[in-house]
């Protein structure tokens, strides 16, 4: 009975700890457990980071141990500027963050890295919660609670003879083979089994980002317990079901039309979510607009029906395009009427703040430098040529530029009329778009990763967030319907300080659209490209 109250005394004081700044952002606890296991010499939180060769430049930004050996494995031996400057407010002020930064700064684990320190944490503090409910169970043995409860539907789930394709469960998480890595990994950092709550929600607009998110948090969580899974559309929902019940998820990465579907569906570990202590939204300025808000609406009403939990949560928004602003026809202000007027920062951040809740002042991170959001490597193209001569330019291009290369266009018909034509011309293109079963969409994406040379057509749905290394070129076949599209579609090229190539091809109708898009972007960008084409065409003509 004691017990119990000192538990629900540290609970009561946990829920109040968002507001008061950590001071220890690895806590004691987690130190003294990793020493019991002999993973480190040190005992002093001041000390975390500083023990792993090569890695000196993350030392200020008290980040534990276990995180700092993956970075290692990775080569990221330097924090990105956007890291360097949330990391700090992130751990150790626990502030909520609006950050903006290029297109493949490493936005990603500039919250993934602090999600995952305070996960440490809070499981360290667990475990020691854990302890004195040994001595409970022990001393009491009617004393059921719903952690039990919560065992027990695990135990249950455990004894499903599962004979579906695992593969399926690959892509939402590794956690399945959790048993098996365990002895696989000598530095695994082990907790006792049993069912941890859901502590962070990543919220996502696509599907493959979401997937990609996961993996890029796999990587950091590789030599912790700290298990993550992606909840998406277009796969089956059972089975994502049954994956939260039976692994207990601590982080989930969704889209919000699947993640609400399983809200509603009661499923018991998405309960979690009403006490939710981290909360992001990527690729923020796309998620508060019309379609995908109506569903975020739904889940942060759900989450906030909770009164404490606004309190307690740590909010992370990020885009490359989150601050910025423009005179265009603005989509942000969602079931207004189209508007002329001009925004101000303060404007968009105070909406976007509103819009998600978001409860204390956050830390505002703008590194995109007014306007620049591409990019530094990014050389921008243009042609100009009527739609007919669109095919002749990009076959063109793809047969005189060898890497990697993405086409966007603006829909699905024109992306299936191009994948036939290029298919008739022995360029092996690879289609991607919402109409194509989710199966197929990520089987494409991953041919497209392992080819030096693949070709992927796609409308917007791969313009945000995707990181495939080494794309070489990104041909916006049709001019995108705004300047945030371009801008993300231009971003997947060009990121983590390699150089790329964006080419726009515009037809007269297209003109004013383009212009729009420069104007806005404040840069006479593109270079003319016409020259080499009429010179290529005419080679062609003589030959
Ligand atoms: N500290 C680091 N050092 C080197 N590479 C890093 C570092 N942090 C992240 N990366 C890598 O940089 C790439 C881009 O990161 P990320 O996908 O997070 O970019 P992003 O800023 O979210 O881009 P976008 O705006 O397009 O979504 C990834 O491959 C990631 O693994």
């Amino acid at each position: 009975m004691f017990k119990k109250k000192k538990k629900q005394r540290k609970k009561k004081n946990k829920s109040n700890d968002k507001t008061e700044p950590s001071k220890s952002c690895y806590g004691a606890q987690q130190l003294l457990h990793q020493h019991s296991n002999g993973q480190l010499q040190q005992k002093q939180p001041d000390d975390v980071s500083s023990k792993i060769d090569g890695m000196e430049n993350w030392l200020d930004l008290r980040i534990p141990n276990p995180i700092l050996r993956c970075l290692k494995e990775l080569g990221f031996t330097n924090p990105t500027p956007i890291q360097s400057r949330v990391l700090p407010s992130a751990i150790e002020d626990k502030m909520d963050i609006i950050g903006a930064a290029e297109t493949g700064s490493g936005k990603t684990l500039a919250f993934a890295i602090p999600i995952v320190t305070h996960i440490l944490n809070l499981n360290a503090d667990d475990d020691d919660d854990d302890d004195d409910d040994d001595v409970d169970t022990i001393n009491n043995n009617n004393d059921t609670d719903v952690d039990e409860e919560s065992q027990r539907d695990t135990l249950d789930v455990d004894d499903i003879n599962d004979e579906e394709d695992d593969d399926d469960d690959e892509v939402l998480g590794k956690m399945h083979n959790d048993d098996k890595n365990d002895h696989h990994h000598p530095h695994h950092y082990h907790h006792h089994h049993h069912n941890k709550p859901m502590y962070a929600l990543v919220i996502t607009p696509t599907r493959e980002l979401a997937i990609q998110i996961r993996e890029h948090i796999d990587n950091v969580t590789k030599y912790t317990d700290v298990k993550c899974l992606a909840i998406v559309g277009g796969m089956s929902i059972e089975r994502q079901n049954r994956l939260l019940k039976k692994f207990s998820p601590q982080i989930v990465v969704a889209t919000p039309g699947r993640f609400w579907e399983l809200v509603q569906q009661k499923c018991p570990h998405l309960s979690h979510v009403k006490d939710l202590r981290f909360l992001v939204i990527d690729e923020a300025d796309r998620m508060i607009e019309k379609n995908h808000f109506e569903e975020l609406e739904k889940i942060m009403n759900y989450i906030n029906l909770n009164l404490c939990s606004p309190l307690r949560r740590q909010n992370f928004v990020f885009s490359a395009t989150l601050t910025f602003i423009h005179k265009t026809p603005y989509r942000f202000d969602v079931g207004k009427k189209k508007k002329m007027k001009e925004l101000t920062l303060e404007d968009k951040l105070a909406s976007l703040q509103r819009k998600l809740h978001m409860s204390s002042k956050p830390e505002v991170v703008d590194l995109t430098g007014g306007q620049k959001m591409t990019a530094q490597k990014l050389t921008e193209l243009k042609v100009n040529c009527t739609y007919q001569e669109k095919d002749l330019y990009l076959y063109y291009f793809l047969k005189n530029n060898k890497g990697r290369t993405l086409v966007f266009a603006n829909s699905k018909d024109c992306i299936r009329r191009l994948t036939s034509l290029l298919a008739m011309l022995h360029c092996k293109p690879l289609p991607l778009h919402a109409d194509m079963h989710q199966k197929q969409r990520l089987k494409n994406l991953d041919r497209f990763k392992e080819n030096e040379r693949g070709l992927l057509l796609a409308t917007d749905v791969a313009a945000r967030g995707l990181d495939i290394p080494n794309v070489k070129h990104v041909i916006h076949y049709q001019v995108p319907r705004t300047t945030e599209n371009y801008v993300h579609r231009s971003g997947r090229t060009a990121r983590s300080n390699t150089a790329g190539i964006s080419l726009a091809l515009v037809c007269p109708e297209e003109v004013k659209l383009f212009n729009g898009i420069q104007a806005a972007l404040k840069r006479g960008i593109i270079k003319f490209f016409n020259e080499i084409m009429c010179k290529w065409m005419n080679g062609l003509v003589n030959e």
